[in-house]
């Protein structure tokens, strides 16, 4: 569903590759988890997943698709929310889902029957008649969130999609993300939350500086590290 083979992004002249010759992949019907410390690298590598960066060096492909030969192609296969979404702020939210629904030319059936679904789930179904600029932090968040499920991308992409969330929306979109892998969709995402990462992921890549530290189920994990503690402690190891 994605792949990655020895992608590299340095930014500018510095010296430090910001990614550092990163390979892996992410298979149908999975939720991946991608995490680790503060300047690692991990939304320079979905930028260039998302091919809002170019990389240096390596390849994408998702779906079967390269991202730099093909972007537009590449991009009909993925929805992505960024950390902090930049939403229209003088457009009505309904306005927005409609246009993120003509952008993925999703049939006018669907769109109603997703539109709606999700914002019951998320519960700003009375919200979305207001400019975005009146929403909070979180209802701005909900409303990227229910624009990306429009068109049930084959590869979602979310990067610390909990952060801002509130609890049952949190709840409620990791039962989305399970969904959407149960329906042999896949979902991969950035975050700092471990025991979410532990509970909720099939695979998981740690990052540190750049390079690829460790990557597999939990039960690989462990294996690898020798060890039956939590991923957060395996983490805060490797990490050191
Ligand atoms: N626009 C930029 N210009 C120059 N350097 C950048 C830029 N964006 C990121 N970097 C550098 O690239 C490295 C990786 O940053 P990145 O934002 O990808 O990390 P991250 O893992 O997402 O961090 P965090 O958990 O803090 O969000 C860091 O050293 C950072 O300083």
């Amino acid at each position: 569903m994605l792949k990655l083979e020895q992608v590299s992004k340095t930014y500018g002249n510095k010296n430090e590759k910001a990614v550092d010759n990163i390979s892996f992949e992410v298979h149908p019907g999975e939720i991946f988890g991608f995490v680790g410390p503060n300047g690692a690298g991990k939304t320079t590598t979905i930028k260039m997943i998302v091919s809002l960066l170019a990389p240096n060096g390596g390849k994408i492909t998702i779906n079967g698709i390269d991202n730099q030969k093909d972007i537009l192609n590449a991009k009909k296969q993925f929805s992505y929310v960024p950390d902090t979404p930049e939403l229209f702020e003088k457009i009505k939210g309904i306005e927005y889902l409609k246009f993120m629904a003509d952008v993925f030319q999703v049939a006018a059936t669907e769109r109603q029957e997703r539109i709606e679904k999700y914002l019951d789930i998320f519960e700003i179904k009375d919200a979305v008649n207001d400019p975005i600029g009146s929403f909070s932090h979180g209802m701005k968040q909900k409303l990227a969130l229910v624009g990306a499920l429009i068109h049930n991308p084959q590869l979602f992409i979310l990067d610390e999609p909990m952060v801002g969330l509130d609890p049952k929306a949190s709840f409620e979109l990791k039962k989305i993300m399970r969904d959407h892998c149960d329906s042999g969709r896949s979902v991969f995402f950035s975050t700092h939350v471990l025991d979410v990462a532990e509970k909720i992921c099939d695979r998981i890549a740690i990052i540190k500086k750049g390079k690829i530290i460790e990557v597999g189920t939990m039960a690989e994990i462990r294996e690898k590290a020798g060890s039956q503690e939590s991923l957060e402690n395996i983490f805060l190891e490797l990490t050191e």
